[in-house]
């Protein structure tokens, strides 16, 4: 599996009369994983859904490896880009083996039965996810954590080399939350990942954009984008941010109104990078040139 390159430019989307995002623009080099961050509201899922073209830009571009998305024959696109939504349809009569195999469905014709290939890329799915047990319980009787890891499971069963994911960890565990982020980080895949839990952003992904009222309000690696004053601004809350001495990453100390007075800003003296020999290296867009800055890094395997 290689990976993709995706570069969203000055996407503006309504819906009626209601204005969900402006003129956004955002870069993922292949194989990062870029986080959008923002409050409620602020239009990260339109986003994600205009890009796995569920919602149609008034103005803007959706580029996948130099194509235009919505140019792209739908099955074309499905083999490139796989998307875990917040809602999905419900498939709850099936079993979780066939939910995942449908994954599985870009790659093939009408009428044409399981391989051995098929049957092999759905149980590495479905480990990958920790839900081999999973595999013969009806889909629509599992818990919410344990449905949100069958659908993870499902897109990684299509073999894309671009993850669109909505929330992937609303309804896991804290454990299952840090297994598909960092299975993120190992796999090839570009991935497009919303999440409202800015430390694991902060952690997982190597840059960020923030999203406020359907725009960018910043964006750049996590130890840049994240400071206390984004937090005051865009959040509306008092917090502190250090890089922790442990993990290197950027990391959020959120003060409850009534402790917030006196919360002063502490930025840590050393970056992040030259504390877990992270990598950074510059990027910029091939199909429209446009710099994505630096902060491509995997931490350690
Ligand atoms: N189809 C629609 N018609 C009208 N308004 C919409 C539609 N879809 C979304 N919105 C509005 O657009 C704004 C952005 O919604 P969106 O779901 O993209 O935000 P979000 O950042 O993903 O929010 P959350 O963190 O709550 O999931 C919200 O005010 C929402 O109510």
């Amino acid at each position: 599996m290689s990976a993709t390159e995706l570069c969203v430019e000055g996407l503006t989307v309504t819906a009626g009369a209601h204005r969900l995002i402006h003129d956004v623009s955002v870069n993922a080099a292949p194989g990062e994983v870029v986080g959008v961050v923002g409050p409620n509201g602020s239009g990260k899922s339109s986003l994600l859904r205009t890009v796995y073209r569920v919602l149609r830009p008034d103005t803007g571009r959706v580029i996948v490896d130099g194509a235009d998305a919505w140019q792209l024959p739908v099955r074309r696109l499905a083999r490139t880009l796989a998307a875990v939504v917040q809602e999905p349809g419900a498939d709850f009569d099936l079993v979780v083996r066939d939910v995942v195999a449908m994954g599985r469905t870009p790659h093939k014709r009408l009428l044409d039965g399981d391989t051995a290939e098929d049957t092999r890329l759905v149980d590495s799915a479905l480990a990958r996810v920790d839900a081999t047990e999973l595999s013969d319980r009806p889909f629509g009787r599992l818990s919410g954590g344990e449905r949100q890891r069958v659908l993870i499971a499902r897109a990684l069963a299509q073999q894309p080399t671009l993850l669109v994911l909505d929330e992937p960890t609303n309804h896991l565990d804290i454990r299952h939350q840090m297994q598909v982020l960092g299975l993120l980080r190992r796999l090839p895949t570009t991935a497009l990942v919303a999440l409202h839990d800015l430390n694991l952003a902060a952690y997982y992904c190597d840059r960020l954009y923030v999203l406020r009222d359907g725009a960018v309000a910043a964006s750049g690696p996590p130890r840049e984008v994240l400071t206390a004053r984004l937090l005051a601004e865009v959040y509306g809350v008092t917090g502190e941010v250090t890089l922790h001495p442990r993990t290197g990453a950027p990391h959020v100390t959120f003060f409850p109104e009534e402790t917030a007075s006196g919360g002063d800003v502490v930025v840590a003296e050393k970056p992040a990078a030259a504390i877990d020999g992270r990598q950074s290296e510059p990027w910029s867009c091939g199909a429209c040139g446009e710099g994505a800055g630096a902060g491509r890094s995997r931490p350690p395997s």
